[in-house]
C-alpha cells in the first residue's frame, strides 16, 4: 500500500474523490478519530490515564471528538473543551453519551487550565489543514496554557522518532508527564508551506490521515513534531492511486520491493563491481567511507581509485582490506586530468561509479572531473606566460563511457564551477546527484535558504531540467526523478548529522546501482537504508548523537535485515 504526500488542496480533492466513490466524509472522520484512539490505547494504559481533548470548529475538532468517544469507551478518563464549536454538535453529543465531560473552552479557561494540569495527554484537535490566518485571541490563550504546562512537564528530551504505521517498530518513548498528541497536524502549522505560527504547541505524536501533508515535512514545521504516524482512514486504494499527490513516501514496504534479487548461485561478478573515485591529501577518509557502504550494500567487488598516499592511509583499515585499489595520478595528493589515462582502460570493467568523496577543490581536480564526465572540450587550459599564448599540456585522452554514476561532494562542486551548461552534455537518466542543501545552492545559483524553503519543488524542477536523479539531502531527504516523480524519505534524525555520512550514502547508492537498480530506485532504497541504519543506531545507543559515519556504514547490514522484518509486518 503506497503512502503519498499531499498538498492541502490535493488532500481535499482526495477526500472529495473518496466521498464520491462511496466512502463518506462522516466515515472518514469516524476512521480518523478511531485511529487516534487506537494509537493512544497502544501506548498508554486506559486506567489512570486522563485525556483532555481540545476540539475546534472544523473537521479537525470533529476527529478529536470521535477520538474522545472511543477513548472513553476504552476506559480512559476524557474531558473535552470546545472552542468555537456548539455544544449540541453531533460529535459532541455522541461523545457525551459515552461519558466524556464536555465544556465550552471560552467560558472557563481556568477549568481548562486545571484539567490540563492534571492530564497525561492533551489531544490537539483545534485546527488542522484548515488554518487560514494568524492565531490570536482565545485560541492563542488556550495554546499558551498547553505550552506552559508542557514546558513544566518536560523531564528530558527524548530521541526523535518518525514513523508511519500504526504499529511503530521502534518504541515510542513517553518521558513526559504530559504528552501532546496532534490530530492530523499540530494547530498552527501551515500544511503547505511548513510555516509555524508562534502559538503552535510541539506535538510528541502526530497522527496524520491518509498521508503526510507536505508542510509537515518542511522546515520549520518538521521541528514541531516528533513521531508522525500515518493512519489509514479507509480511502479506497483505487481512489488514492488515481488522485494527484506531490510525492510518494518511501515506506518499508516500498523499500523492500526495491531490494535487488540475490541469486543462490550468484558469485561476486553477479552482484556488480563498484569503482569509487575520490580522496585527496586533505580528505583521505571520505572514499573509504563510501567503499565501506558499497561493501555493505551487497555489491560484489569494490575498488578504490585514489591517489597512492590515500591508499596507503586507507588500505589497512578493517573493512577496507576487502577492497581492491587503483592508484591514480595526482599532484601533491590531488587527482589530476592524467588520471583519465589510467581510468579509460579500467572503467569498462565496472557496473557503477561513485565520483566525488574527498576529491578536494583544486583546479586540476575539477579539470579531471570535467574531463571524466566528457565535458572536456570546455576545460579551459590555464593561460601562462605573457599575452595570449596558452600552454597545452599533453593532449587529453578520450573520456571513457561511464557506467551509472553517483556524483557527490566535490564532483558536484566541480559541476557548479563549470562555466557552461553541463546538463545537456551528460547522457540522460544515468547519474544520481547527491547534493546537500549547500551543494544544491551552488549548483542552482541560489542561496541555501532558498533551497530549504523550496526543497521539494526545486529538486523536482532540477531533476527534470538536468534529466538526472537528484537526492536533496537533509531531514526528510527528497529523491527526484528525471520524469518528475518525487519521493520523500520518512527519516528526520540528527543522528546522521555528522561528518562522513554523506560519503556513506554515496557509496551505498553506488553499490545498489552496481546491482542493477535504476538510478531513481537505487537512490530511494539507498536513502531509506541509510536513514534506517541511523534510526537503529539511535535506538541502540538510546541517543541521537555521537554516532560515527563508520558505524552507519557498518549498520547498513542490520538495516537491510531489519527492512525485511519491518516490511513483513
Ligand atoms: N484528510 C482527510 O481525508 C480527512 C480530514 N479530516 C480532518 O479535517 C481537517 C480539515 O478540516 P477543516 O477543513 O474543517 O479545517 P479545520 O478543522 O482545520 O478548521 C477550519 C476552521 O477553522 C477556522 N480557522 C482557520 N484558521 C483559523 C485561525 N487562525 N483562527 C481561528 N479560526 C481559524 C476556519 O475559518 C474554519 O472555520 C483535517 O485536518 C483533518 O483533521 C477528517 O475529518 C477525516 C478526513
Ligand atoms: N536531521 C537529519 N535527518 C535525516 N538525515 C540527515 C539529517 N542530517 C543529516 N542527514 C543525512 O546525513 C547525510 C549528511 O551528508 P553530507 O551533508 O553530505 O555530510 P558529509 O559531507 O559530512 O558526509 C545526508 O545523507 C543527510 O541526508
Ligand atoms: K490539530
Amino acid at each position: 500500500m503506497a503512502i503519498y504526500v499531499y498538498t492541502t488542496e490535493q488532500m481535499r480533492a482526495l477526500e472529495r474523490a473518496a466521498d464520491a466513490a462511496g466512502h463518506s466524509y462522516a466515515e472518514m472522520m469516524e476512521e480518523a478519530g478511531a485511529a487516534v484512539a487506537r494509537v493512544i490505547h497502544m501506548l498508554w494504559p486506559a486506567e489512570e490515564t486522563r485525556v483532555v481533548v481540545l476540539a475546534g470548529p472544523g473537521n479537525n475538532g470533529g476527529d478529536g471528538l470521535v477520538a474522545a468517544r472511543f477513548l472513553a469507551q476504552a476506559g480512559f478518563s476524557v474531558t473535552a473543551f470546545l472552542w468555537k464549536r456548539p455544544e449540541q454538535d453531533q460529535q459532541a453529543e455522541q461523545a457525551r453519551a459515552t461519558g466524556v465531560a464536555i465544556f465550552p473552552a471560552e467560558e472557563d479557561l481556568h477549568r481548562l487550565q486545571r484539567a490540563i494540569e492534571r492530564a497525561h495527554i492533551v489531544i490537539d484537535a483545534l485546527l488542522g489543514t484548515g488554518l487560514n490566518r494568524p492565531i490570536e485571541g482565545t485560541l492563542a490563550d488556550i495554546l499558551k496554557i498547553v505550552q506552559e504546562e508542557q514546558k513544566r512537564s518536560r523531564q528530558f528530551d527524548d530521541a526523535p522518532l518518525v514513523w508511519f504505521t500504526e504499529d511503530p517498530s521502534f518504541s515510542i518513548k513517553i518521558p513526559h508527564r504530559l504528552s501532546v498528541v496532534a490530530v492530523d497536524i499540530p494547530t498552527g502549522i501551515n500544511s503547505d508551506t511548513g510555516a509555524v505560527d508562534p502559538a503552535t504547541v510541539p506535538a510528541d505524536i502526530t497522527i496524520t490521515f491518509a498521508g503526510p501533508k507536505v508542510g509537515q515535512l518542511l522546515s520549520p514545521a518538521a521541528t514541531m513534531q516528533k513521531a508522525i504516524i500515518v493512519a489509514d482512514i479507509g480511502i479506497p486504494e483505487a481512489v488514492k492511486e488515481a488522485s494527484p499527490a506531490i510525492a510518494e513516501l518511501v515506506t518499508p514496504a516500498l523499500a523492500a520491493t526495491l531490494l535487488p534479487e540475490r541469486s543462490l548461485l550468484g558469485h561476486k561478478g553477479t552482484f556488480g563491481r563498484v569503482l569509487i573515485i575520490g580522496g585527496s591529501v586533505n580528505y583521505p577518509g571520505a572514499p573509504g567511507l563510501a567503499a565501506m557502504a558499497a561493501l555493505r550494500s551487497g555489491a560484489g567487488l569494490i575498488t578504490l581509485g585514489v591517489p597512492d598516499l590515500v591508499a596507503m592511509a586507507l588500505a589497512p583499515k578493517q573493512d577496507l582490506t576487502n577492497c581492491t585499489w587503483l592508484m591514480l595520478p595526482h599532484d601533491l595528493g590531488a587527482l589530476k586530468p592524467d588520471a583519465i589515462k589510467v581510468l579509460a582502460d579500467e572503467i569498462p570493467a565496472y557496473d557503477a561509479l561513485v565520483l566525488g568523496p574527498g576529491l578536494g577543490q583544486e583546479e586540476m581536480t575539477f579539470a579531471f572531473v570535467w574531463a571524466l564526465l566528457g565535458l572536456r572540450a570546455h576545460v579551459a587550459p590555464r593561460p601562462s606566460g605573457i599575452g595570449f599564448i596558452k600552454e597545452h599540456a599533453t593532449p587529453e585522452p578520450e573520456a571513457p563511457t561511464l557506467p551509472p554514476t553517483v556524483i557527490d561532494a566535490d564532483a558536484l562542486n566541480a559541476l557548479a564551477a563549470f562555466d557552461e551548461e553541463w546538463a545537456p552534455r551528460l547522457p540522460p537518466n544515468h547519474f544520481v546527484l547527491t547534493p546537500h542543501p549547500g551543494e544544491m545552492a551552488r549548483l542552482c545559483g541560489v542561496e541555501p535558504s532558498y533551497v530549504q524553503a523550496n526543497r521539494l519543488q526545486l529538486a523536482q524542477q532540477k531533476a527534470q531540467e538536468w534529466q538526472q536523479t537528484v537526492v536533496l539531502k537533509g531531514a526528510y531527504t527528497i529523491i527526484a526523478a528525471p520524469d518528475g516523480h518525487v519521493s520523500v524519505s520518512p527519516f528526520a534524525t540528527p543522528v546522521l548529522a555528522t561528518a562522513g555520512t554523506g560519503d556513506v550514502l554515496a557509496g551505498l547508492i553506488g553499490g545498489l546501482l552496481a546491482q542493477g537498480l535504476a538510478p531513481y530506485d537505487a537512490a530511494r532504497l539507498g536513502v531509506f537504508l541509510h536513514g534506517l541504519a541511523g534510526r537503529l543506531l539511535a535506538d541502540e545507543y538510546e541517543t541521537d548523537r555521537g554516532v560515527l559515519a563508520t558505524e552507519v556504514a557498518q549498520w547498513l547490514t542490520h538495516a537491510i535485515s531489519a527492512l525485511a522484518n519491518i516490511a513483513g509486518e
